[in-house]
């Protein structure tokens, strides 16, 4: 299982943003995306997770693969923390929740709405919700904000966990997450040349 991404090119909101960006990721290994504020690392992230076209080049190998863990937590308010992950988990027809939720320690919280959560134990929710659909690939935008220091530890644990196991991990963080194994892709060589859509169209 290799995720591969060549000559990748995104645009947001009509704008080039990045081009030219290849990388392969195998099974057990991490690849952390830097670059400042704006680069595009958001964006190249939701099109490797296939949340949006790329306007050129490939991603293979994400089809069927990838869990993908956003900014928003996008938890159900209503639900109990148990609730959530056993509703993530039936999503990929799983229904295992006992690991992720002592790999996030929420195991005291697992009868509390999720409405009523910190920030970071939402996160930590929002993370565990990874590891209940038994996805290989994870790909993770800022995973550790509103994390304190001992959940980034967590974190950093289950991803290193996630890799032993023969998982991956792509992810867009600013924080070092102590990940000896994992490599760095700084985006700021790719930024796109400034254009429209619409000047390209008028070229033609
Ligand atoms: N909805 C949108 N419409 C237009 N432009 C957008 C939109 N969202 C983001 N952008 C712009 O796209 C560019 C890339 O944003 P992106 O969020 O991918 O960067 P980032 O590297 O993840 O930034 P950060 O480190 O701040 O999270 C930025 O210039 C941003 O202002």
């Amino acid at each position: 299982m290799v995720l591969t991404v060549r000559d990748l090119a995104v645009t947001r909101g009509g704008l080039a943003i990045l081009e030219g960006v290849s990388f392969d990721l195998k099974a057990g290994e991490a690849l952390v995306l830097r670059g400042p504020n704006g680069i595009g690392k958001t964006t190249l992230l939701r099109s490797v997770a296939g949340l949006q076209p790329p306007e050129g080049g490939t991603v293979t190998g994400a089809e069927d693969q990838i869990a993908y863990a956003a900014h928003s937590d996008g938890l159900k308010a209503m639900l109990s923390v148990t609730e959530n992950l056993k509703f993530w988990a039936s999503v990929f027809g799983l229904s295992d929740i006992e690991s992720a939720l002592v790999a996030f320690d929420l195991t005291e919280l697992r009868n509390r709405m999720a409405g009523t959560l910190s920030a970071g134990q939402k996160r930590r929710l929002g993370l565990a919700r990874l590891m209940v659909t038994g996805r290989p690939i994870w790909v993770l935008d800022e995973p550790t904000v509103s994390l304190d220091a001992a959940s980034v530890a967590l974190f950093a644990e289950a991803v290193r966990a996630h890799l032993q196991q023969g998982g991956s991990a792509l992810m867009a963080t600013h924080i070092d997450l102590g990940l000896d194994e994992a490599r760095v892709l700084d985006l700021t060589p790719f930024k796109a040349a400034p254009r429209t859509r619409q000047m390209d169209e008028a070229f033609l």
